[in-house]
């Protein structure tokens, strides 16, 4: 274990310390909670956190070195179930690193649309709408963009930095140019419009000096020295421990691991316990604990705590394919995070079909690097000089699982996302019409200078039959599992958690990350995640 103030390595693992609050995992959610809780002198609290710090190290905290990240050593690096309509190769990759995804994401920030927000609380997400969260969305963010003007809807005093990417990279330029001229027109993002139709340099969450404004730079460094925080990484969690005598059982601390063989010990938590291990390793730990479906556990020997079905269950994600071209000029050779543009508009399912009028049902984001990752192996042409630009569905219909290998904490779980498995074929429709829709805004006059032969899917691939093929071999996913420990009604079996967050059938235990989220934002959700643990700290804070 290494620690903020205590020695650096603490040789035996069997130390027991009690603090009031423990928060396991140190992700864009958890680091949030426990910087926000501990700002309270009079409690303390524990960040607990499997991976390494980050501090001092340049491959995670400089945020255009972020793809070197995937599949290393700071990846959990998920595999997937095989999928029946999808792409079985890909991988699910989450940061094992203080900052959790946040320290290797490529840092593009949106707040919510409000009517995500809104459909939370219809969904049963009580007291979770647009104008109970969007005060949380300013209070965490710095942004170039705020006037400081009164009604501005921009922070200016908040841990995380903001800023709008300056429009350098000429390819970009030229492709905004070509939306323009298919229809789409540039539009400041992060405006409280939500943004159907429109593209345009991302805002992210970096510094002026290309560090990642993470969770962790944002929240965790600035408080490090905090005398009633304590920071524990290369700290693994494996299980919860309860009370169980008497009634309803309460949460009284976690038992944790140095490493893989090591001997376990207990951290204990006088108040609660928060989960912020993420979309795939909060359902993970809560069913090692024996919170989940009771088959599902009784089937691994694992004791039945609470039998609650919706644990591990309604894994949404957004699948997204890739289009790519050979460029006719050299393209960038540096870039904030070489991913920066984003595209929105609303496909045939979204104009008047769509069950969520208001929002775009399609989203693209461009790249200026070969993304060859799942076309290769199927045979299509590549090169070092290309762009691309990469669809993905906002509103996912598929719904996934994540299951347990078995009852030990060291397998990897049963990552088993269902791409394109929505019975009405919703999710593939979106997809070829974002293919079809890339090359219409490639075919404009301003691309002219740019785009030379398409790479993949190819001038070959041309009906809906073919396109759908192709995107089922290849698709990728952006990367935002969500969703399987949603928070929902009271009365709502399917969802494991209260509005509040609360764990139902325990006490003492809260769940805050990307797993809570009742639907998964239309847009990237790493701010949207962030939101979640500041308002965590607050309903902890509040009883
Ligand atoms: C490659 C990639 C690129 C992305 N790009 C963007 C982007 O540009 N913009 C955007 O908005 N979103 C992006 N996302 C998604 C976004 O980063 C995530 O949705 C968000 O970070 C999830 O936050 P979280 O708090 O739920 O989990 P995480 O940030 O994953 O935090 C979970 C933490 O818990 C730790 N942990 C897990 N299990 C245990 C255990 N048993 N014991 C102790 N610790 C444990 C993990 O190591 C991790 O640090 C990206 C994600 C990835 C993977």
């Amino acid at each position: 274990m290494t620690t903020n103030r205590l020695s650096p390595t603490v040789a035996s693992n069997t130390v027991e310390e009690t603090f009031d609050y423990v928060v396991v995992g140190g992700g864009s959610a958890g680091a949030a909670v426990a910087a926000r809780l501990s700002e309270d002198p009079n409690v303390t609290v524990a960040l607990l956190e499997a991976g390494p710090t980050d501090v001092d190290k340049d491959v995670v905290l400089q945020l255009n070195r972020w793809m070197e990240l995937l599949e290393s050593g700071y990846d959990w690096d998920y595999p997937i179930e095989p999928q029946k309509n999808g792409n079985s190769h890909m991988r699910h990759a989450r940061a094992k690193v203080l900052g959790g995804c946040s320290s290797h994401n490529s840092c593009i920030a949106f707040w919510a649309p409000k009517e995500d927000m809104d459909e939370w609380e219809k969904l049963g997400a009580q007291g979770w709408n647009a104008e109970s969260t969007y005060p949380l969305f300013k209070r965490l963010e710095t942004n170039d963009q705020a006037t400081g003007e009164p009604g501005d809807i921009h922070g200016d005093a908040g841990p995380v930095h903001l800023m709008q990417i300056p429009p350098k990279d000429p390819c970009g330029v030229a492709l905004l140019e070509a939306c323009q001229q298919q229809g789409i027109p540039t539009v400041q993002f992060n405006t409280d419009e939500t943004v159907v139709k429109g593209a345009n340099f991302f805002q992210v969450n970096r510094r002026e000096d290309g560090t990642r404004a993470s969770s962790s730079v944002s929240y965790i460094h600035p408080i490090l020295d905090r005398e009633n925080f304590t920071l524990l990484t290369d700290t693994w969690v494996k299980e919860i421990l309860f009370d169980d005598d008497g009634g309803v059982p309460r949460a009284t601390g976690v038992s944790v691991v140095n490493n893989a063989f090591g001997r376990a010990s207990a951290i204990r938590a006088s108040k609660e316990v928060v989960i912020s291990a993420g979309a795939i390793d909060s359902p993970k730990l809560l069913m090692l604990s024996g919170i989940g479906p009771a088959e599902h556990l009784q089937e691994h020997g694992i004791d039945v705590r609470v039998d609650s079905p919706g644990v591990g269950r309604h894994l949404q994600d957004h699948p997204e394919a890739v289009i790519a071209w050979e460029a006719k000029q050299p393209m960038v050779e540096d870039s904030t995070q070489w991913w920066e543009i984003g595209i929105f508009a609303d496909t045939l399912e979204g104009s008047g079909a769509s069950d969520r009028p208001g929002r775009p049902d399609l989203m693209m984001h461009y790249g200026s690097v070969p993304f060859d990752m799942h076309t290769l192996r199927q045979g299509y042409p590549t090169s070092d000089n290309t762009f691309c630009l990469t669809p993905n569905i906002t509103h996912a219909k598929s719904r996934g699982t994540v299951r347990l290998r078995s009852r030990d904490y060291r397998d990897k779980p049963m990552v088993d996302p269902q791409y394109f498995t929505d019975p009405d074929g919703h999710d593939m429709r979106v997809a070829v019409a974002g293919i079809k829709l890339a090359r219409e805004i490639v075919a404009q006059p301003a691309m002219a200078e740019w785009a030379g032969e398409e790479l993949f899917p190819g001038k070959d691939v041309q009906t809906d039959e073919q396109i759908a093929d192709y995107v089922q071999r290849t698709h990728n996913t952006v990367y935002h599992p969500a969703g399987t420990v949603r928070m929902g009604a009271a009365d709502d079996v399917m969802s494991p958690l209260t509005p509040d967050l609360r764990v139902k059938g325990v006490q003492g235990l809260r769940v805050a990350d990307a797993s809570v989220m009742p639907e998964l934002t239309t847009v990237n959700p790493n701010i949207t995640t962030m939101m979640i643990g500041e308002r965590c700290a607050d309903l902890i804070k509040a009883g």
